[in-house]
């Protein structure tokens, strides 16, 4: 059997390749090489990127059997998401594998501003001791302005509260409790950009970032204050930098991230007041081993049909252990629904009731609608686009929880409304201690049937020697059958006969079977593949 491909698109700790084990067929491109990627990407499985690769709408639509997308460090802004849904493709990242690493650069800049370390260090290696010119500041009681309080942020102030300083944040979407717990005062930017000795910046690059640090924040800012930017280039505009540290309107920066990279010769460069540093952030040991094994963690859960934690574009999280064993259940309830339908469907809900409905149980939502659209297109269905495809079709979908359960420990059911106003229904279970998969419903007719890979469903006129004429034509067309249960409707006599059998049923038989019991409804649901 071949193994999925995984693509490495960046140098990666060796413990990635540890990490992703023998299961898979591990292929190098180097991805800033545009036309190497889009060659190398074509049959792969799964990419492995940093930040030096563009996975953009492009990357991906030559991708054709790309399932997972992974990032080894924390900003996005290299992946085009929106792209990567709507093609199915699962996003991950390593959330915090290296923000220890981002905030210790983070001080470090910030120390060898206060200081002059590097340039110190270079004019002595030149052979000058000059100590005077390299009277530093120290950071006691200064104030630090962090834009930007998120994981890197919280980090950073931890640090520096060791040295006694002030911190003082600018981030909209934190509260002031959560500023409150980290001894921060929250101030607008303005006055963060006035009152600091020290800004640093810790934001993701959105449309709304970009530029934010541009020639009317350098005005505000003191001529003593220092900029560090440890998180993207391209929040700070380069050019207006230049002109703040030349005129000394500010008194230096240290930059790590930059607008185009690699950059090795901005005019910035040639300053003595900046310190820079070619993207290094996450480049530790220990975040690249981070980053690296909790990819490839998640590479293997997403290349094996699961739900990813750490998944940007999935709404699932972290599926709890008694709601995990139900997702390839619902999923198969989700194709018998889809064998069952006969117009288009309008709403579907899917139903979670029993002990596990007061988890949270979303990532079963997202197993129902893969199942409902896998026999519908002839895209790759995943967690992913299962959603957006029920949104592009105008289906309403609506998951329900109740603790209230008759018969079982816990039924999962999808309920459809179709568009000829029409109702269907499957509903199933986990039974013994083996925990097998069950039908235990099927448009309100009651069956408790073990779910195999072949499905019929029959419904019909309740009268003696239906299940035999049945059995008769399956049995010329050697078919076996595995089981079946009968089910009489409540309130009529039409019945409803579920079986399972060991092969495939031939449209030709199934039609023979219609017109010999004269059915309303005969479908074969086929669970392989
Ligand atoms: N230089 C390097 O090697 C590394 C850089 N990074 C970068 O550092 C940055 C921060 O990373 P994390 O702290 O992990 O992200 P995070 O998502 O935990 O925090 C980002 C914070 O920015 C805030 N924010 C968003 N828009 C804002 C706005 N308009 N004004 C003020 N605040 C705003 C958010 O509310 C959030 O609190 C990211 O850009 C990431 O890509 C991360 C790791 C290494
Ligand atoms: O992988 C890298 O070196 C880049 C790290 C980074 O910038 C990030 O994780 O956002």
């Amino acid at each position: 059997m071949t193994k999925p491909v995984v693509l490495l698109a960046e140098e990666l700790s060796p413990a990635t390749i540890e990490a992703l084990g023998p299961d898979f067929e591990i292929r190098h491109t180097d991805g800033a090489d545009r036309s190497q990627l889009l060659a190398a990407i074509a049959d792969v499985d799964a990419i492995l990127v940093r930040s030096a690769t563009q996975v953009d709408a492009e990357a991906i639509a030559a991708a054709k059997k790309l399932k997972v997308i992974a990032r080894a460090g924390v900003g996005l802004d290299n992946v085009d998401i929106k792209a990567a849904t709507q093609a199915g493709v699962m996003v991950v990242n390593a959330p915090t594998s290296n923000i220890v690493s981002a905030a210790e650069l983070t001080v470090g800049h910030i120390l060898s501003l206060a200081r002059h370390i590097p340039a110190a260090s270079a004019a002595l290696k030149a052979g000058e001791w000059k100590r005077s010119k390299y009277t530093g500041t120290e950071l006691y009681e200064k104030k630090i302005g962090i834009i930007g309080l998120g994981r890197i942020g919280a980090l950073i102030t931890a640090r520096l509260q060791a040295f006694e300083t002030q911190i003082l944040a600018y981030d909209p979407y934190v509260t002031s409790a959560r500023a409150a717990q980290l001894g921060v005062q929250l101030v607008s930017l303005d006055e963060l950009l006035e009152q600091s000795d020290f800004i640093t910046i810790h934001m993701p690059k959105t449309p709304e970032t970009v530029g934010m640090i541009g020639p009317e924040a350098f005005r505000k800012m003191k001529n003593s204050a220092y900029v560090i930017n440890v998180a993207r280039g391209g929040l700070i505009d380069e050019a207006a930098l230049f002109d703040a540290l030349q005129s000394g309107a500010i008194a230096g920066a240290g930059i790590d991230v930059f607008v185009k990279e690699p950059s090795t010769d901005l005019p910035f460069f040639g300053l003595d007041n900046v310190v820079v540093t070619p993207h290094l952030g996450a480049s530790t040991e220990e975040a690249q081993e981070k980053a690296g094994v909790s990819v490839a963690k998640s590479v293997r859960l997403a290349l094996a049909g699961e739900l990813v934690p750490d998944a940007v574009n999935v709404a699932g999280g972290v599926i709890d252990r008694e709601v995990r064993p139900g997702i390839p259940l619902i999923e198969k309830l989700g194709r018998v629904f889809t064998a069952l339908t006969h117009a288009s469907v309008t709403q579907i809900d899917v139903e979670v009731a029993g002990e596990i409905a007061g988890k949270d149980v979303k990532a079963l939502e997202l197993a129902a609608l893969k199942g409902v659209f896998t026999d519908v297109v002839s895209e790759q269905v995943s967690y992913v686009n299962a959603p957006v495809l029920a949104e592009q079709r105008g289906i309403n979908v609506r998951l329900i929880t109740t603790e209230e359960v008759a018969d079982y420990r816990n039924v999962l059911t999808l309920r459809g409304a179709l568009s000829d106003g029409s109702q269907i229904s499957v509903a199933g279970t986990l039974t013994g201690p083996k925990q097998i998969e069950k039908i235990v419903g099927v448009n309100g007719y009651d069956v408790e049937i073990p779910i195999s890979e072949h499905l019929v469903v029959l419904i019909y006129q309740d009268r003696p020697g239906v299940v035999g004429t049945v059995g008769g034509i399956l049995a010329e067309n050697g078919i076996n059958i595995a089981g079946m249960q009968v089910s009489r409707a409540q309130d009529g006599n039409q019945v409803l006969c579920l079986l399972t059998v060991d092969s495939a049923v031939p449209q030709a038989v199934l039609d023979s079977v219609r017109e010999a019991i004269d059915a309303s409804t005969a479908r074969e649901v086929d669970l392989e593949g």
